[in-house]
């Protein structure tokens, strides 16, 4: 897929990269963004692609679906892994294939406005394996591309855990560099303002701390938890700045409009902010492959001046076509876009494919 350029990034679709803690509501917010989009005119209903190999139900009908071409269970079975280990694994046999999604996403750029992505319950799978950072890279270097980052409300009331879960944004923030939007999910249970208050006023922040049960010691002097989150909340106050807030309900459907205004903001940041970084970054890279390139056709020049001047070398020297190697007959792996056309045989289990063509194989492990 072709790079955005900073002209053309407005009339490509938006990637929504949806990462949360696990429960949070992600998958119930991909279905509510579903079917949000499908009932209004001014958008077109989205390409959607599930990420988790593990979920065994999605309220939604994905366009792509790791689960079509992973058997989660047969990985963990096959590389003798829990749960995790098999996920994480899921995740990379099948970033292996990632080029094949992106050309599906790209020839159905031109039908939609979002490319929504649900990514695996497990958190850390996605945001600290290097499956997560190459999709997301991917994504982020052919689409524009937002985080929505989901936050299950009513579980981040106390202030100690509203700044865990502030710092565990703000990490992901600072590896993607991408726009970043906070969900405040669950709003129909719990309303988000507290968040919002603590995100703006350094001072409601330090007063719900003081009031939080466990803040002082025995001697009445704060305690040590109490005394780093204040600290942290100020190294925060740079991070609220970076990013947008928006508070929904994924089950009434409450706060979808400014979400979606939230994301259209983003598609101006990152063509503003993300774009003419990468396109900077992948400059230096071309110079440095060019350099690299340079230097061995350099090198390898002076190897056959010197060479040349044996002759027997020379005589050995010759190009035998039979002996070239015919690379052509790996077997096919395809990843489904299941809203074209199915046709017989189109599924392909890329675990089991691979475990008929040789059951002695041994898969590598991963390091
Ligand atoms: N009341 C309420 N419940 C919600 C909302 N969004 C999600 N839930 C509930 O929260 C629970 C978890 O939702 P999921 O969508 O499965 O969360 P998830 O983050 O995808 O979960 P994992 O993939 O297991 O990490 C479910 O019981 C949902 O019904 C919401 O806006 N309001």
């Amino acid at each position: 897929m072709s790079a955005p350029s900073s002209s053309s990034a407005e009339k490509k679709p938006v990637a929504i990269i949806t990462i949360g803690m696990a429960g949070a509501g992600k998958s119930t917010f991909v279905q509510r963004m579903n079917s949000y989009l499908h009932s209004q005119n001014e958008y077109r209903p989205p390409y959607v692609l599930n990420l988790d190999p593990a979920v065994t139900h999605v309220p939604y009908e994905a366009n792509i679906d790791i689960r079509d071409t992973i058997n989660y269970q047969e990985v963990m079975k096959q590389y003798n892994l829990g749960p995790n280990g098999g996920i994480l694994t899921a995740l990379n046999l099948f970033t292996t294939k990632f080029d094949q999604v992106l050309d599906l996403v790209e020839k159905r750029a031109g039908e939609v406005d979002h490319v929504i992505l649900d990514t695996p319950g497990q958190i850390e799978i996605f945001t600290w394996s290097a499956s997560g950072s190459i999709i997301t890279d991917a994504i982020a270097s052919s689409l524009p591309a937002v985080v929505a980052y989901v936050i299950d409300t009513p579980r981040t009331v106390a202030p100690a855990t509203f700044m865990s879960n502030m710092l565990y944004a703000c990490s992901i923030l600072y590896k993607t560099k991408l726009p970043f939007i906070l969900v405040f999910n669950k709003t129909d249970v719990q309303p988000h303002d507290f968040a919002l208050e603590w995100m703006t006023d350094f001072e409601a922040f330090q007063a719900a701390l003081a009031t939080h049960g466990g803040t002082l010691d025995s001697e009445g002097e704060p305690t040590y938890m109490n005394s780093l989150m204040n600290s942290m909340s100020l190294v925060l106050d740079e991070f609220y700045k970076n990013l947008k807030a928006v508070g929904v309900s994924s089950v009434t459907g409450d706060g979808m409009k400014e979400f979606f205004e939230a994301v259209e903001a983003s598609r101006e940041e990152y063509t503003k902010d993300y774009l003419p970084e990468l396109e900077r970054a992948r400059k230096a890279k071309e110079e440095s492959l060019r350099a690299a390139k340079q230097d061995s056709m350099n090198r390898l020049l002076k190897d056959l001046a010197i060479d040349r001047q044996n002759p027997d070398f020379v005589r050995q020297d010759t190009w035998d076509p039979a002996e070239e190697e015919d690379d052509d007959d790996d077997e096919e792996i395809n990843i489904i876009d299941k809203s074209s056309d199915p046709y017989p045989g189109q599924y392909v289990d890329l675990t089991r494919s691979r475990r008929q063509e040789d059951e002695k194989v041994n898969w590598p492990r991963p390091g």
